[in-house]
């Protein structure tokens, strides 16, 4: 398994480590526009593989492309990220171009590949992947679930006062500050519903400090976060080198699933070695729909700036 990351930035780097340390891959390229970033970011992640134990070659590569020829899967976490008081969507203007350009310049090499967009606005990037490629659509796939996901089983269990892996909870929706739209009512403890141990406006809490996460975090750090976003590439990426089968919810096109039609957003998928195997379309409540609904209208308004 080959893997490309676009992008040796704070994301992408983390993306790298993770993938590497799992030690599924038997090659990760990391590439970047910066001279030399990311040739610098692949020695010193070689260098830790005799301290974490893995045998990934990693490699970098300055623009050249043709050193992520037939890559498996290609990871594009180029462009910029947000400052603290910006929402995601502000990063548009300069981020499409560049996840345009990334993208074909990443197929011309690796036909085969499927992609995983990072890059912000992600569920707007995506979409931008879908409408300049032509890939077909279960091999373009939005990361943003997974990781608010992971955000939102951390907030639990600290309302909850339990450890993280007794919780499970699952993020559908864009993958914004507003358009989040945290499953409380299938969160569970154990199997237990959350709502057996916490009061709704303790869960109200919750679900409003996982919509906030990202911006919580880049208001600490500055700039917006790594370590987790990168885990949550690393372990879709594995689901996709090991045939998994698990379900995480991504970014994917939707056509007529629940009730959505031309836009990608959140929502659970299987991933396994074909990319996205099947969109999962699970029941959702009158309220839970028309949050996603919400969501949904307010991705496609910025889809409706790109420039197709
Ligand atoms: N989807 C998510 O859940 C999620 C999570 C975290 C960050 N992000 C997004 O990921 C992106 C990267 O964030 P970061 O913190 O790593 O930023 P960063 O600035 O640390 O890294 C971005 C890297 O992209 C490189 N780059 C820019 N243009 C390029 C090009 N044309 N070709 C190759 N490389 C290019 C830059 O040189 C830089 O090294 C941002 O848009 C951020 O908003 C998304
Ligand atoms: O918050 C951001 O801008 C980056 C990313 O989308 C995140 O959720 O961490």
């Amino acid at each position: 398994m080959k893997v490309t990351v676009v992008g040796a930035g704070a994301v992408g780097a983390s993306c790298a480590e993770y993938i590497a340390i799992k030690n599924f891959a038997s090659e990760v390229v990391i590439l970047d526009i910066k001279e030399g970033f990311a040739e610098g970011k692949a020695m010193d992640l070689m260098q830790t593989a005799s301290l974490n134990g893995f045998d990934t070659k990693i490699t970098g590569s300055t623009n050249d492309y043709t050193k992520t020829a037939n890559s498996d899967v290609c990871v594009i976490t180029s462009g910029i990220p947000r400052k603290p008081g910006m929402t995601r969507e502000e990063l548009i203007g300069i981020n499409a171009g560049i996840v345009k350009m990334v993208s074909a310049s990443l197929i011309e090499h690796s036909p085969n590949t499927i992609i995983i967009v990072v890059s912000n606005p992600m569920d707007t990037m995506t979409y931008l992947v879908h409408k300049t490629t032509g890939l077909p659509k279960n091999r373009i796939i939005g990361m943003g679930g997974a990781l608010d996901s992971a955000r939102f089983k951390y907030r639990l269990a600290e309302a909850l006062g339990a450890p993280i892996s007794d919780v499970d909870g699952m993020v559908i929706g864009g993958h914004s500050d507003k358009g989040m739209v945290p499953l409380t009512r299938l969160a569970t403890r154990n199997s237990v519903p959350v709502s057996e141990f916490i009061s709704e406006e303790r869960l109200e809490q919750v679900k409003q400090d996982t919509k906030v996460g990202g911006a919580t975090l880049t208001g600490l750090l500055g700039t917006s976060a790594w370590y987790a976003p990168g885990a949550a590439v690393s372990g879709m990426v594995q689901a996709i080198a090991c045939d998994t089968k698990k379900i995480f919810p991504c970014s994917t096109l939707l056509e007529g699933e629940f009730g959505l039609n031309d836009l990608c957003i959140g929502v659970p998928v299987v991933l396994g070695k074909n990319g996205i195997e099947s969109i999962v379309e699970i029941n959702l409540s009158d309220a839970e729909k028309s949050h996603l609904e919400e969501s949904a209208a307010g991705v496609s308004k910025t889809n409706s700036l790109l420039e197709l």
